[in-house]
């Protein structure tokens, strides 16, 4: 199984429109891989919070109908990062969107833990309250958006609906990017299990963002990684080797406590 992961620069000089299309034509790129990933919020901005009111949307819209065409045309599963997702009722969730290779939505999953503790994402948006996986590319992907990667119990949960790979969308800060790939390479080790990890490069709304997008597998080993800049990372993995490391090593078994939620 090919994967891309497209850790895009958060900048957002460009307009909304081009900033898309750039985006789209990346992934359009990636003919032959079977998965591609893009970043939290790469459209909105995971930093610009003063402008989430007004560029928040319906999912369905034109950022969504781009992504469907990019994953048609190029043939995969196609994470496309979350977007700013307005119901009818005003709330507004962090919402990751999955497409399968016919450009039909395979999942969605509203950020569950907000950053921000009392500001930002936390005032401002909806938590999500359900996990989320989705059946692909012969396995179970559990999703995860950035700061959720700091809750093992949701990772838990996902192993527990039978995940065995974690397709995490983020916008990483530089400040605390030894807890990125801290954290990424913990939740592959005690979930045994495949963890692609995609952040932003650049500065976004005065944030310098980490990159280092990573892709681990599920003995803990950092297969590939990024660097700070726009840049997109491909790897080829087995995620079938999950199984053979958890009959080998087999930690998961030995479980004491079940996890919080069913
Ligand atoms: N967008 C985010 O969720 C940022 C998370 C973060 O900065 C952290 O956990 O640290």
């Amino acid at each position: 199984m090919r994967a891309a992961l497209i850790q895009l620069d958060g900048s957002l000089e460009a307009p909304l429109a081009e900033r898309v299309e750039r985006a789209a034509g990346l992934v359009r790129a990636q003919r032959g891989a079977d998965l591609v990933v893009l970043p939290e919020l790469w459209a909105h901005g995971a930093w610009a919070t003063d402008s989430w009111a007004e560029s928040a949307a319906p999912l369905e819209g034109p950022v969504l109908d781009a992504l469907r065409h990019a994953a048609r045309e190029t043939g995969c599963v196609l994470h496309g990062g979350s977007l700013l997702e307005r119901l009818a009722d005003g709330r507004v969730f962090n919402t990751a969107v999955v497409l399968g290779p016919d450009g039909e939505l395979l999942a969605t999953y509203r950020k569950i833990h907000r950053f921000g503790f009392d500001a930002g994402e936390a005032a401002v948006l909806a938590a999500g309250e359900d996990v989320a996986t989705v059946d692909a590319l012969g396995s179970r992907l559990g999703l995860a958006t950035c700061y959720d990667l700091r809750f093992p119990e949701l990772f838990r949960v996902l192993v527990d609906r039978g995940a065995q790979a974690f397709v995490v969308a983020a916008s990483w800060p530089a400040k605390r990017r030894e807890h990125w790939s801290l954290l990424a390479r913990a939740r592959a080790v005690e979930d045994q299990a495949w963890v692609f990890a995609c952040g932003q490069a650049g500065t976004q709304a005065g944030v310098e963002l980490a990159g280092g997008s990573l892709v681990v597998d599920p003995w803990g080993r950092v297969v590939a990684e990024a660097g700070t800049g726009e840049q997109v990372l491909e790897v080829e993995v087995d995620l079938g080797e999950v199984e053979g490391v958890r009959a080998g090593f087999p930690v998961l078994r030995d479980r004491r406590l079940s996890s919080a939620t069913d």
